[in-house]
C-alpha cells in the first residue's frame, strides 16, 4: 500500500454525522482532501443487514469516484461482498491469520495497536499498516483503552518499526500536529471530520496541517 494513503484517514459510518446524509458528508471530506476511507458502521442506531449493504456500496462507490481506498471496519464477509479494497481488524476482533486465510492477497489489513508490543506482532503478521490509539480521550468510542497520547508512537519508531502508521481517537486541528511530529504518516479522525459544520473545510484544515510536517 501507498504510505501517502494515510495522510487523512476518514472513519465513519451513519451514526457519527449527527442526522446528515454520511454520502453527502463522505463527498464533502474527499472534496476536502480525505485520503483514506473506513465504513465503520457501529454504535445505537447503526443499519445492519442489507441496508447496511446498501450503505456499504455506495459510500464504496463515491470512494471509487475518486480513486480513495474503501476500507471495511471489522465485518469481513461484507468486505468481501462489497469488493472493498481492505479491512481494518482490532486486538479483540479476528484474528489476522484467519482474517488473510480470507481475504485476496492483495486487499489491505489493517491492526489496531495500543503498545509496543501490539505493533511489533502486527508487524510480525504482516500488517499494511496499524492505528494507534486512543491518542486522546473521545467520547466516539465507548469501550476505548488508556488514553497514552503520542508517545506511543513516538516510541514505536525508537524500536525502528517502519509500518505505516495513523493516530487515532480525539484527534483535532489542535492537537494533529503532535501526532505526526511523533512519527505517525497520518491522522485517523472521526468526529471533527463527520460532526464539523463543514466536513470540507475540517478535511482542508488537516491537509494544511499535514503539509506542514512534509514540506
Ligand atoms: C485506523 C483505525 N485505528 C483503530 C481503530 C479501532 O479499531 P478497534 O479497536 O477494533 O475498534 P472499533 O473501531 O472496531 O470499535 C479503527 N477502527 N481504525
Ligand atoms: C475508532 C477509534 N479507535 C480508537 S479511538 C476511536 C474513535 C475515534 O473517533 P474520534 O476521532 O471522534 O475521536
Ligand atoms: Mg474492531
Amino acid at each position: 500500500m501507498k504510505r501517502e494513503w494515510l495522510n487523512l484517514y476518514f472513519v465513519m459510518g451513519s451514526t457519527d454525522c449527527d442526522g446528515r446524509d454520511p454520502r453527502v458528508v463522505l463527498q464533502e471530506a474527499i472534496n476536502g482532501g480525505v485520503s483514506f476511507f473506513q465504513f465503520r458502521e457501529k454504535g445505537r442506531g447503526a443499519k445492519v443487514g442489507m441496508e447496511k449493504k446498501k450503505l456499504a456500496r455506495e459510500l464504496k462507490e463515491i470512494c471509487k469516484r475518486h480513486d480513495i481506498p474503501f476500507i471495511v471496519n471489522d465485518d469481513i464477509e461484507l468486505a468481501l461482498e462489497v469488493e472493498a479494497d481492505g479491512v481494518h481488524i482490532g486486538q479483540e476482533d479476528t484474528p489476522f491469520s484467519m482474517v488473510a486465510e480470507r481475504l485476496t492477497p492483495e486487499m489491505i489489513i489493517g491492526v489496531s495497536c495500543h503498545t509496543v508490543e501490539e505493533a511489533a506482532a502486527a508487524v510480525d503478521d504482516g500488517a499494511d499498516y496499524i492505528g494507534v490509539g486512543p491518542m486522546y480521550f473521545t467520547t466516539t468510542k465507548k469501550d476505548i483503552r488508556e488514553v497514552k497520547g503520542p508517545e506511543v508512537i513516538r516510541e514505536i519508531r525508537h524500536a525502528g518499526l517502519t509500518v505505516p502508521i495513523v493516530g487515532i481517537g480525539g484527534i483535532d486541528a489542535g492537537n494533529a500536529l503532535d501526532v505526526l511530529e511523533a512519527g505517525a504518516d497520518g491522522v485517523a479522525v472521526i468526529s471533527a471530520i463527520s460532526k464539523a459544520v463543514s466536513a470540507f473545510e475540517a478535511a482542508e484544515e488537516f491537509c494544511r496541517i499535514h503539509n506542514i510536517v512534509t514540506k
